[in-house]
């Protein structure tokens, strides 16, 4: 189990202030939902929880200074599905799932029984095991996006970090990796996954962090951070908001007038 923490975390990119004094703190266990609006600064927040990008302030994994971590250490414990990521080499899809695996390896050990069986699950989880002899680059948007969650998973790391993971799927699938992300939490897991379909992160999330122009705007419970009020701030819609109950919705009324 690890837990996460961001201290007044800054990331400027060429000469735009891009993430503005965040400060967050992320526990094992729970499923975090990251939304806000385009351009906001949600990837961008979680590619400096990578060390993907260089930031001020501090990013703490377990108390230890994400900057005095080696890549490979950092890896292994937080794995990462991209938003929308090319793929260039035509391997097949077991091959690339079991890139998973790298950070696990030294230079020269090879692929073993306890990565072999790791390389399994992920595949059986992300429902891709029809797809592992299939060319990577020849696959369909959504069934790419299924194995690369299946590589992020094949880290078996007990944190994870995805990105838009809902890109791309059918309304099943997208049930199906909620669920997934869900159960990963129940078990254990420090999951953070950022969203768009409000409706699905009211539903599955335990927590939101609600970003706005680079700034964390609101972090609590979907209760607490998809009100109408914040809506019509930070994405400039008039929304219905039902959360109570076993179904909640978050339905898009219109652009609001304010
Ligand atoms: N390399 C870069 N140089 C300068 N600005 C950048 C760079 N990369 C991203 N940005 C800008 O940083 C801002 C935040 O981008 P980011 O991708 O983090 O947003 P996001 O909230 O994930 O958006 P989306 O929902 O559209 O994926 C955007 O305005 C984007 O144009």
């Amino acid at each position: 189990m690890v837990s996460l923490r961001l201290e007044t975390v800054g990331v400027k990119l060429g000469r735009r202030i891009v993430v503005r004094d965040a400060s967050a703190a992320f526990a094992p266990g729970t499923l975090t939902g990251v939304v806000g609006p385009n351009g906001a600064g949600k990837s961008t927040l979680a590619r400096a929880m990578l060390a993907l990008v260089p930031h001020s302030g501090r990013i703490l994994l377990d108390e230890a200074d994400i900057a005095s971590l080696s890549r490979a250490a950092l890896a292994r414990r937080v794995a990462y599905l991209p938003q929308g990521q090319t793929l260039h080499w035509p391997l097949d899809v077991e091959r690339l799932v079991g890139l998973g695996r790298l950070p696990h390896l030294g230079p020269m050990s090879r692929i073993g029984a306890e990565d072999a069986a790791a390389i399994e699950r992920a595949m059986e989880r992300a429902d891709v095991l029809g797809l592992r002899d299939r060319i990577a680059t020849e696959l369909s948007g959504g069934e790419r996006a299924r194995v690369l969650l299946a590589r992020a998973l094949a880290v078996q790391a007990p944190a994870l970090i995805a990105d838009e993971p809902l890109a791309s799927l059918d309304p099943g699938h997208q049930l199906d990796v909620m669920e997934l992300l869900r159960d990963e939490a129940r078990a254990g897991a420090l999951v953070i996954a950022v969203l768009h379909d409000l409706t699905m992160a009211a539903r599955y999330c335990d927590r939101l962090v609600l970003v706005d122009t680079g700034t964390i705007v609101a972090d609590g419970t979907p209760a607490e951070v998809l009100t109408p009020a914040n809506l019509r701030t930070v994405y400039g819609i008039d929304a219905r908001v039902e959360l109570g109950g076993d179904w909640p919705a978050i339905t898009t009324l219109g652009r609001s007038r304010a």
